[in-house]
C-alpha cells in the first residue's frame, strides 16, 4: 500500500508576501506566477498565506477571503499544503476566516493570539477551531509581536481541540521550544519560525519550517534541513550564517522578478539604497551555486 500522503505541515513551507499594485490594493494577478516561482526556483511545495509577512492584520476580511481563495485554486494539484491563517481580534471574524478557509479547499488553519486582550486560556482557539472542525489546526506562536507566552496552550489541547495539529513556533526561547516539542505528539507538526536560527530549531527537534526569507532562499533552507539530517553540520551551519545576511523583506521583488508592489500601511519601503545593496550581496552570495 503507498505510504498515505502527508497531510501536516512540514519540510520548508514559505510564508507568502501579499501582492499589491502600486496604488496598494490587492492584486491577485501576481499569485499563479508566484506559486510556479516557489515550485520551480525555490523548490518549495507549501505556503502559510495571511501570515505576517502577508500582513494579513492590515487587510480587511473581504481582502484576506479574497486572497485566501486564489491561493487554494491557484495551488491546487501544484502544492502539498496550503495553510490559511485565520487569526484577528474578534473571535467572530476568526470563525467566519476558519469556516471560509474550510470552503476553499485549505488544507488546515492557523491562529495568532489575540494580543489587545491577552488570553490566559485555549477558549479563543477551541472556538475558532470549532468552526472548521474538518481542518487540521496550528496555534502560531508570535511573542515578540503578540506579547502573550501561552504554552499552556499545548497541555491536554487536543481533548480541548480536538483538530489540533501542531504549533508554529516563532519565538527566539529555544528551552521553551523544547519544552513544546517535549509536549508534542507524533501525529503533530512542530515547525519552527525564526529563519535566522532554524538550525537550532531543528536541534530541537523542529520537523518544519515557515518563514519569509523561505520565499527567495528556500532552496538552500532545504540544502540546510537534508545537510542537517545527514549529520553534516558545516555545511547546515554555512547555509545558516549565509540567510542571516538576507533579511530583507523587499528582496523577494528583486530576486523573483514578481511585482509584489509596496507594503501597506503602517509598514512602509526600505530606502532604495538599502534595499539595492542587500540585492547585491544576495547574488554575490549565491552566484556560484546557481
Ligand atoms: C515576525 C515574523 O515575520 N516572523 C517570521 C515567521 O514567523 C519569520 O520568518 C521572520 O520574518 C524571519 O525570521 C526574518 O526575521
Ligand atoms: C513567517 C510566518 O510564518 C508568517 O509570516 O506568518
Amino acid at each position: 500500500m503507498a505510504p498515505a500522503a502527508e497531510t501536516r505541515m512540514t519540510g520548508v513551507v514559505a510564508a507568502t508576501f501579499t501582492p499589491l499594485t502600486p496604488e496598494g490594493e490587492i492584486n491577485l494577478s501576481v499569485i499563479g506566477p508566484y506559486i510556479d516561482y516557489l515550485i520551480e526556483k525555490q523548490n518549495v511545495k507549501s505556503i502559510f498565506v495571511n501570515g505576517t509577512t502577508g500582513e494579513s492584520v492590515s487587510l480587511s476580511l473581504a481582502e484576506r477571503k479574497a486572497l485566501a481563495e486564489d491561493w487554494c485554486h491557484k495551488a491546487k494539484g501544484k502544492m502539498d499544503q496550503v495553510i490559511v491563517h485565520v487569526g484577528c481580534m474578534c473571535l467572530r471574524d476568526s470563525q467566519e476566516l476558519a469556516c471560509h478557509a474550510a470552503q476553499i479547499g485549505a488544507d488546515g488553519i492557523a491562529v495568532i493570539s489575540p494580543s489587545f486582550f491577552k488570553p490566559s486560556t485555549a477558549a479563543f482557539l477551541r472556538e475558532v477551531a470549532s468552526a472548521a472542525p474538518t481542518l487540521p489546526f496550528y496555534y502560531y506562536h508570535l511573542p515578540a509581536m503578540t506579547g502573550v507566552n501561552g504554552n499552556y496552550v499545548l497541555n491536554d489541547i487536543e481533548e480541548l481541540v480536538p483538530s489540533f495539529r501542531g504549533i508554529k513556533f516563532s519565538g527566539c526561547d529555544l528551552m521553551d521550544f523544547g519544552q513544546c516539542v517535549s509536549k508534542s505528539r507524533p501525529h503533530w507538526a512542530v515547525v519552527y519560525g525564526v529563519d535566522e536560527q532554524l538550525l537550532a530549531g531543528l536541534a530541537m527537534g523542529a520537523n518544519g519550517a515557515v518563514g519569509s526569507t523561505y520565499n527567495y532562499v528556500g532552496s538552500y533552507m532545504n540544502k540546510l534541513m537534508t545537510a542537517f539530517e545527514n549529520g553534516d553540520q558545516l555545511q547546515a551551519r554555512a547555509i545558516q550564517v549565509f540567510s542571516l545576511l538576507l533579511l530583507l523583506f523587499q528582496l523577494m521583488s528583486d530576486v523573483s522578478g514578481l511585482s509584489l508592489g509596496p507594503p501597506r500601511l503602517p509598514l512602509v519601503q526600505c530606502p532604495q539604497d538599502y534595499a539595492k545593496s542587500i540585492f547585491q550581496k544576495y547574488n554575490s552570495l549565491f552566484q556560484d551555486s546557481r
